[in-house]
């Protein structure tokens, strides 16, 4: 789903995504939720819990190679400390993958032993991935897909239900993601999905979300963005700051302005593809 990133969620829209997410729902045992790792309560969907009902579901954390390692720990203990299992993958390398497919087929493991218990034969466990848009959850099936690569299922032809891909021995995958609808509750979380590139870069001003964004990284760390733009000194002004940067590079009109919007583009692009360094935007005691 390539256009997904720039999909404006309307009730609508949000209604269609939850009848198809419950509809796939019936049919496994185990939810795999694919969060951004640099923004993990951020990246949650607001209804999956209540969607979830009862079935176990398993925390994917993707793009761990972007995101700052002890805060990713703090938040998979933070998760267990709710009962959740979470795992930190990175889904473009295959890293984490292993124990994600261990973490699942044991989430499933009371019910199929429970079923064994009736005098059901053992089948396999059957996992589905759900997540808000540019997660990561395509790369993530890939990756789980990539173990064994062998497609089950539906013979071609008569290609109506579902389609399964067996990833290992007694572990089944839907082989498309559901995907979920992000939080809009505040605009603080708003612009930490716009920052990240998980809500469209039309949802929210380009020159607000990089100024944030500069907001950010001047308190947490000033040094980065002093060394990689050549700036001296950092502006308690995010957006001086900006004009800095965007005046380094080059971003000129006529008279000597500063271009704000393709400063603020170019430097979105440098944060989201790792070039600014590993940052996670929230930790766990951010959120209560
Ligand atoms: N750095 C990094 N990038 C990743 C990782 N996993 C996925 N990406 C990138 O993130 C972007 C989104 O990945 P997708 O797998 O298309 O995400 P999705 O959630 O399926 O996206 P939609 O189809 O838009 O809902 C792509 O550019 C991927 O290459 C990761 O672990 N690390």
């Amino acid at each position: 789903m390539e256009d997904s990133p720039t999909i404006q969620w309307y009730p609508g829209h949000m209604a269609k995504a939850k009848k198809l997410i419950k509809k796939n729902l019936d049919l496994v045992d185990v939810v795999i939720e694919v969060v951004d790792a640099r923004i993990p309560q951020s990246s949650r969907n607001p209804d999956l819990k209540s969607l979830l009902a009862k079935k176990p579901g398993v925390i994917v954390l993707n793009k761990k190679d972007l995101a700052d390692g002890a805060a990713t720990k703090k938040w998979i203990s933070y998760f267990a400390s709710q009962g959740l299992g979470a795992v930190a993958v990175n889904g473009a390398l295959k890293q984490g993958i292993k124990e994600l497919i261990h973490m699942v087929k044991q989430s499933a493991e009371p019910v199929l032993a429970a079923l064994e218990a009736k005098g059901r034969k053992r089948r396999a466990v059957r996992a589905m991935v759900v997540g808000i848009p540019n997660v990561g959850k395509s790369t993530v099936i890939n990756a789980m897909a990539d173990q064994v690569s062998a497609k089950t299922g539906n013979k071609p032809g008569i290609t109506k239900g579902p389609q399964w891909i067996r990833v290992v021995e007694g572990l089944e995958l839907l082989d498309t993601p559901g995907l979920l609808w992000p939080k809009f509750e505040d605009r603080a979380t708003g612009l930490k999905l716009a920052i990240t590139g998980a809500v469209s870069d039309l949802v929210y001003p380009v020159e607000d979300v990089a100024r944030n964004l500069v907001h950010f990284l001047a308190e947490h760390d000033a040094g980065t963005l002093r060394e990689r733009y050549k700036i001296g000194e950092v502006d308690p002004d995010p957006l001086k700051t900006l004009e800095a940067i965007g005046k380094k590079r080059g971003f000129l009109a006529t008279g000597g302005v500063v271009k704000m919007d393709q400063t603020a583009v170019m430097l979105l692009q440098e944060f989201r593809n790792g070039k600014l360094g590993r940052f996670s935007l929230e930790e766990p005691m951010d959120n209560g």
